[in-house]
């Protein structure tokens, strides 16, 4: 039950999750030249040999940002380009996924196709950017031709590739080859390869980098984690619950053995408690319990006690008399309800001359006890002994046939089974 439970919490927690890193915890860095900490700047091929002219257009309110460009013939790449820096630090774009961009270009190209924009994801490295310099910062590079998408134009990451070009040009260590997004310090927006000479615009609305809070694989790793936990804690709770419920089992069957052993109205032993009693100590004390003597003891007149006073005052008088004779009993001594109002003591290594001094000290204990309702009750005892384990069922019956005799003899006497 519980297990279900875990299962169907869990297969809930982990289609709640996911659905929530996917779409509830996305985290955007917006870039629109405004905040102080982007820097915009127009780049033209002048310094690489060509004669195109790029511009900033005044940004009207609410309106693109507009790279104005003036692509010149002569030189065999010419290109004008829009670049945003991050003066203030570097961008760790580790963490995001993806790159919405709404952006337009217009332009002439050789080839008559849409007008294509290139993307600059440029990154600095100690080892190979020197000083900084545009240049040699590595450049992530993804090719499109916006005007023909859907806006906005939503670019994976994953997507970019660092230009061959620029890897021709910064031969790098193999480790370094790779993308490397960790440290980005200019995006750029550069006319595309098939640009013609002419009037070229970019415009860019908004550029945002989105990404989820968690990334997508450490969250399901988590996910992964949780469930491996969950099952491990259910296991382990549910070996401890078993070890719990065999322990309560066990006590339980325990307390029940010992009930069956008990006699409910006076508390000792009945006669299965007797029988398992007398087993018990020949075990222990094999021969060495020997002499064992037995005392067969009835409450006189007990039927008249009921008669006058009640059945709950006879029960009363039940467990007075059990309580006096396990107050005045040694404590090896063997104390148990035979049936009705007749009680058993068993007496470990005491001679049969013996169990008839204690029978009789009892019998005086009886005179001088305080009955339930001012009663006088007086018993008839019987004693006899068993030299060995053999003998001590014929003892029993030759202390229950003394304790008769007692009871024809007039009662509230002791006789023994030799006697
Ligand atoms: N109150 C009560 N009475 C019990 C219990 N067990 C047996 N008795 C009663 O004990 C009485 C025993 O009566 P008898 O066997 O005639 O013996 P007695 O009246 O003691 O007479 P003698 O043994 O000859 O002295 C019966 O009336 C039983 O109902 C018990 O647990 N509680």
């Amino acid at each position: 039950m519980v297990l279900r439970w875990l299962l169907a919490l869990l297969i809930v927690a982990t289609g709640v999750g996911l659905y929530a890193n996917e779409h509830w915890t996305t985290r955007v860095l917006a870039l629109d030249g405004i905040e102080p900490a982007q820097r915009l700047q127009a780049a033209d091929d002048h310094g690489s040999g060509g004669s195109s002219e790029a511009r900033l257009l005044p940004r009207p309110a609410g309106g693109p940002i507009t790279l104005d460009c003036d692509i010149r013939p002569g030189f065999d790449w010419p290109f004008c380009e829009l670049q945003v820096e991050f003066p203030e630090g570097d961008l760790d774009l580790r963490s995001f996924s993806h790159l919405k961009l709404w952006l337009t270009v217009d332009g002439p190209t050789l080839d008559h196709s849409p007008p294509q924009v290139r993307v600059f994801l440029r990154s600095f490295h100690p080892q190979f950017s020197g000083n900084g310099a545009v240049v040699d910062l590595k450049p992530h590079e993804v090719i499109f031709a916006p005007n023909d998408q859907a806006q906005p134009v939503q670019l994976r990451l994953a997507q970019f590739m660092v230009s061959s070009w620029w890897a021709q040009s910064h031969p790098l260590p193999v480790p370094l080859m790779g993308p490397q997004l960790d440290r980005v310090r200019v995006i750029s927006f550069s006319t595309g390869g098939q640009a013609a000479p002419g009037r070229h615009q970019i415009r860019l609305e908004r550029a945002e980098f989105v990404g989820n809070w968690i990334a997508p694989e450490t969250f399901r790793l988590g996910l992964v984690g949780l469930w491996m936990v969950s099952l491990l804690a259910y296991l382990v709770w549910d070996g401890w619950m078993a070890r719990r419920r065999l322990q309560m089992s066990v006590q339980r069957s325990r307390r029940l053995a010992k009930m069956a052993l008990r006699d409910p109205l006076t508390r000792v032993a009945n006669r299965d408690g007797l029988q398992r009693a007398l087993e018990l100590l020949q075990q222990v004390q094999g021969e060495l319990g020997f002499p064992l003597s037995v005392v067969f003891l009835d409450a006189d007149h007990f039927k008249r006690i009921n008669d006058t006073y009640g059945h709950d005052v006879g029960d009363q008088v039940l467990v007075t008399l059990a309580q006096t004779l396990k107050r005045n009993l040694p404590r090896d001594d063997l104390l148990a309800r035979w049936g009705g109002e007749e009680f058993v003591i068993a007496m470990p290594q005491t001679p049969l001359a013996e169990a008839v001094a204690v029978a009789e000290r009892l019998r005086h204990v009886f005179a001088r006890t305080l009955w339930p309702a001012g009663l006088k009750v007086t018993a008839s005892w019987g004693v006899a002994q068993a030299s060995g384990p053999a003998e001590v069922e014929a003892a029993l019956r030759e202390a229950d046939q003394a304790m008769y005799r007692a009871k024809a003899a007039g009662r509230d006497r002791v006789i023994s089974g030799s006697a």
